[in-house]
């Protein structure tokens, strides 16, 4: 493991990174970027980083590593901002949940560095952000994809694979164009899903009570629609070319259901649902139950 190791955003998933690497005895020093002076003494309070401040540039002067955990639209200024003040022999990392648009920015801010730039992303989250969300093992036998460019120096992805398998994480690596539609399909189109059930319940509940009679599967559907608006609005902005054609697709299907409950067909539900189950307990049983 690199003896001093940036991190760049401490929330949710910077922190989970910090909060990890101590829990598995990384002995070397840990420097942590956030927003103000206030959340610097948070996170020092916290522990979870011994040098806090809210300086990208200076948090990274003679880092091994740095790991850049901001929001997708503080991805851009934040590589741009750290790019000289890098050591030459420095690994830099992200964790942005979107790749072709990370990369672009990658390689715009950080110019010649670019090669030193592994792009990542752990496939691990919850709906809660900020200093306090991190937990130790947010990244135990989770998945890691890593999308290393053509220019992708080796020593560099080994440092970073490194990271993740101290962290007890899987690592994986594709192109970042397949990740892109990989995840729109996974992760980002269900955001898009529950935020918009939620909204339009929601909206109706302002004349009715039904969020009164709302249980356990409402709360299984819409958990991530908690998750925050920026962050979120973030990612769908950055990934729409993969994201519109599964909204699209979904909006179809859902169509196609519309018209058959409308027409009264049982078997097209039956259809439906019956694969929906065998592909929802077909990943249940291979996430281990
Ligand atoms: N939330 C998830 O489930 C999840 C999962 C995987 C990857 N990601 C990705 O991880 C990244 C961080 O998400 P998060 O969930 O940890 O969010 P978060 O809001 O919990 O944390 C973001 C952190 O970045 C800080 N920050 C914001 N702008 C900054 C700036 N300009 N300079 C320094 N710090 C800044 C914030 O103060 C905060 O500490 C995002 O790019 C997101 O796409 C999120
Ligand atoms: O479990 C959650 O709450 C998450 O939102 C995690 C989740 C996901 O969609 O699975 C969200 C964003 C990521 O970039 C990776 C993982």
């Amino acid at each position: 493991m690199p003896e001093r190791i940036a991190i760049i955003g401490l929330g949710l998933i910077g922190g989970s990174v910090a909060r990890g690497l101590r829990a598995r005895g990384h002995e070397g020093v840990l420097v942590g970027c956030v927003r103000t002076p206030a959340d610097a003494d948070r996170a020092l309070a916290l522990g979870l980083v011994d040098e806090a401040g809210t300086d990208a540039a200076v948090a990274v002067a003679g880092a091994d590593l740095v790991v850049v955990a901001v929001p997708i639209g503080a991805m851009a200024d934040t590589l741009a901002t750290i790019a000289p003040a890098l050591a030459p022999a420095a690994a830099v990392t992200d964790v942005g949940s979107t790749k072709l648009s990370v990369i672009a920015e990658a390689r715009a801010g950080l110019g010649e560095r670019f090669a030193r730039f592994v792009p990542g992303h752990p496939i691990a989250g919850t709906e809660h952000s900020g200093l306090e969300a991190g937990f130790a093992e947010l990244y135990a036998g989770r998945r890691v994809i890593l999308t290393p460019t053509a220019e992708t120096d080796a020593d560099a992805l080994a440092t970073v694979t490194g990271l993740w398998h101290g962290l007890g994480a899987r690592v994986t690596e594709m192109g970042a164009a397949h990740h892109d539609e990989v995840l729109a399909a996974t992760s980002h189109l269900p955001h898009v899903l529950a935020f918009a059930l939620v909204d339009s319940l929601a909206r109706m509940a302002e004349r009715t009570e039904i969020f009164d009679y709302a249980a356990g599967g409402f709360a299984d559907f819409t958990r991530i629609a908690s998750s925050d608006p920026t962050l979120w609005s973030d990612i769908v902005g950055a990934n729409r070319d993969a994201i519109l054609p599964v909204l699209s697709r979904y909006i179809g299907d859902l169509e196609t259901l519309r018209a058959a409950i409308e027409q009264g067909e049982r078997a097209p539900l039956m259809d439906c649902f019956g694969r929906a189950k065998q592909a929802r307990d077909r990943f249940t049983a291979a996430r281990g139950g």
